[in-house]
């Protein structure tokens, strides 16, 4: 029985399909399809690769993973059978979904590939569905990490923040390690001392009843280096470079 069958199986859809078999979803609940490398993954992951129709045919949820401007194209011949589809394409929106698939059980999600080891933030649109529906939408939501629901009109915020985050992230971090470098420690080192001086520093601030403004001040001694290096990160507009990259993602238009 395919439970989760994924159209499309790139870079999302393996982060995916590597959460649910973290939570130990067996490898034959889930299938996949894609015009090259479904049968690759298959064999490499023992999950099952079908047809597009087969797999629409034999899954539960039905979760759509390749490229936004491929929706129409990808969707054209098939039938969804009022079957529950989950996308996970940015900028897509419900209304799109609805048509292209021709089905009313619709999620539009936007998950980030923090969900490969469940520590994912997920976008969820407020879709009416059967409560059977429902209850399988939820069960797959918890398996990817935090859930949050929200309104279609939020979607690209969200998306620039926690979708692209990611990726902001380890430009931060690969940032740091490089000026590590440029100030004579070894690279390999210098990456792992700035990766896990960015993952205590998010547990620390998940852990705390303070802010990240405020959390600033408790590494900053006064007169202290820390203050130092804040104060040319405010002379440089780093606040204002972040805000300028987020409204670009967001500006873009992925149809
Ligand atoms: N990457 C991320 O962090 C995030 C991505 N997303 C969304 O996930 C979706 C996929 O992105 P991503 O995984 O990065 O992209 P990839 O380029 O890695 O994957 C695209 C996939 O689409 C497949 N594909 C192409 N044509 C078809 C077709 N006709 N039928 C079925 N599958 C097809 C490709 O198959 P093949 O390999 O066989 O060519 C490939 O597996 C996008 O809509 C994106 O907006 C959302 C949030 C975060
Ligand atoms: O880059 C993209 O278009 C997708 C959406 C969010 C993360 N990746």
């Amino acid at each position: 029985m395919i439970k989760y069958g994924f159209i499309g199986t790139g870079n999302m859809a393996q982060a995916i399909i590597t959460g649910l078999l973290n939570k130990h979803v067996p490898a034959n609940n889930i299938g996949v399809t894609s015009p090259r490398s479904a049968a690759k993954l298959a064999e490499k992951l023992g999950v099952v690769a079908l047809s597009t129709q087969a797999l629409i045919d034999e899954s539960d949820m039905i979760i759509l993973a390749f490229l936004p401007n491929q929706l129409e194209n990808v969707t054209a011949q098939l039938d969804f059978k009022d079957k529950l589809v989950v996308s996970v394409l940015a900028g897509v929106t419900v209304a799109q979904l609805t048509a292209t698939t021709g089905t009313t059980q619709v999620v539009r999600t936007l998950p980030n590939v923090n969900v490969a080891i469940n520590l994912g933030v997920t976008a969820f649109s407020q879709t009416q569905l059967t409560s059977e529906n429902s209850q399988a939408f939820q069960t797959f939501s918890t398996y990817l990490g935090e859930g949050v629901a929200l309104d279609e009109s939020q979607f690209s915020v969200f998306s620039a923040i926690a979708g692209s985050g990611p990726a902001y992230v380890f430009k931060f971090i690969d940032a740091l390690a490089k000026a590590g470098v440029a100030n004579g420690l070894e690279a390999t080192l210098a990456t792992k001392i700035a990766t896990q001086t960015v993952l205590g520093s998010a547990e620390t601030l998940a852990e705390s009843s303070q802010t990240a403004e405020e959390l600033q001040d408790l590494v900053a001694s006064p007169g202290g280096s820390t203050r130092a290096g804040l104060d040319d990160f405010s002379d440089q507009n780093f606040d204002d470079i972040v805000l300028h990259a987020i409204k670009a993602t967001i500006a873009h238009k992925h149809l």
